[in-house]
């Protein structure tokens, strides 16, 4: 299935997090299921924070590229436009929230399931929990906000 970050336009799919031109980033792909958004990783042995653990600097940008890739899906469908539709809606974090709830257990994938809090003008607020080995281990909310034209002197392409 097609993620959502594979409609980031070339120019702009650098992102340490998410973006598929970044050969030493996670590059992660998040999808629609029904109403919540779902990303898969599996972290390296070198993600570890203590032996067996998962370094919680990773979760933090996992929820938070899984979360802004929820947000500009999430205003795509509210507006009934395609993923790849032009112009091209961007979301960047404007604030990212992690409860570490459990220690995250360094074995195999982990499973980040997103939700849609809020769709308020330019801003979107998505809760993640993030899933080792069938329990939740970490909860995120993210306020995403419509990248403004002008952001950082980028093209908001
Ligand atoms: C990453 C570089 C990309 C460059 C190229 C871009 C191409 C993009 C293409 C594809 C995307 C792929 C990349 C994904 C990125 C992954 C995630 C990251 O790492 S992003 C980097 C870290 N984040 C920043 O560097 C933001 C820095 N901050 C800002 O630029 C501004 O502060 C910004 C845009 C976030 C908001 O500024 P305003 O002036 O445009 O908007 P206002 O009016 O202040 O806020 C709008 C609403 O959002 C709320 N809001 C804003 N900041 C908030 C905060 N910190 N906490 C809570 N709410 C906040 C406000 O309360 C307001 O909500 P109410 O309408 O009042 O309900």
């Amino acid at each position: 299935m097609e993620a959502f970050q594979d409609h980031y336009d070339d120019a702009v799919a650098h992102c340490y997090g998410c973006g598929r031109n970044n050969e030493h980033g996670h590059q992660i792909k998040t999808c629609w299921e029904g109403e919540e958004t779902v990303t898969r990783f599996t972290p390296e042995p070198y993600h570890t924070a203590i032996p067996g653990f998962v370094y919680g600097g990773l979760i933090a940008s996992l929820v938070d590229c899984h979360s802004t890739g929820s947000a500009a899906a999430a205003m795509y469908r509210q507006q009934n436009r395609e993923l790849g539709s032009q112009p091209p809606m961007r979301f960047v974090t404007g604030s990212l929230h992690v409860d570490y709830l459990k220690p995250t257990p360094l074995d195999g994938a982990l499973e980040l399931r997103g939700r849609i809090v809020e769709i308020k003008g330019r801003k979107v607020v998505v809760e993640t929990d993030v899933i080792a080995c069938g329990e939740v281990t970490a909860r995120g909310r993210v306020v995403a906000v419509q990248m403004p034209a002008d952001f950082g002197g980028a093209k908001a392409a």
